[in-house]
């Protein structure tokens, strides 16, 4: 991903290069390396309750920056256990839609 990407496009961008990783298992990723942890899914759902509990306390100190930096760090994993799930951001958009 490129600094010229527009921030609506970030997501999907993100969600792309994740599939690749978990497809190609590049040396020297952090993505691949949740696909073929040891501890199976558990790194990656391990994560996800870490950063979820740090974008908590970002949010009860009222750190704007941290929850920014904390957030993201939060669904970044949560894009990993979606394609972990053989799920799809588009399946995520329809879940969200069909509440409307
Ligand atoms: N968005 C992210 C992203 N957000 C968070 N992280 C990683 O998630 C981890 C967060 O863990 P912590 O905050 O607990 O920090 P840490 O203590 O270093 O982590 P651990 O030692 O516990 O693994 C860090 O290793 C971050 O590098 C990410 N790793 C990758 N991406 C994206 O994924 C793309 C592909 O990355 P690779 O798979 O590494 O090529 C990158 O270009 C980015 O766009």
């Amino acid at each position: 991903m490129d600094d010229d990407t527009h921030p609506q496009a970030v997501l999907d961008e993100l969600f792309a290069t994740i599939q690749d990783r978990k497809q190609t298992l590049p040396d020297g990723s952090y993505t691949a390396s949740l696909f073929t942890h040891e501890k199976g899914e558990n790194a990656v759902l391990e994560k996800l309750g870490e950063e979820a509990t740090e974008t908590i306390l970002a949010a009860k100190d009222d750190d704007r920056e941290e929850v920014l930096a904390e957030s993201a760090d939060l669904v970044y994993h949560l894009l990993v256990v979606l394609a972990m799930e053989d799920a799809s951001l588009d399946d995520l958009r329809v879940e969200l839609r069909d509440r409307f």
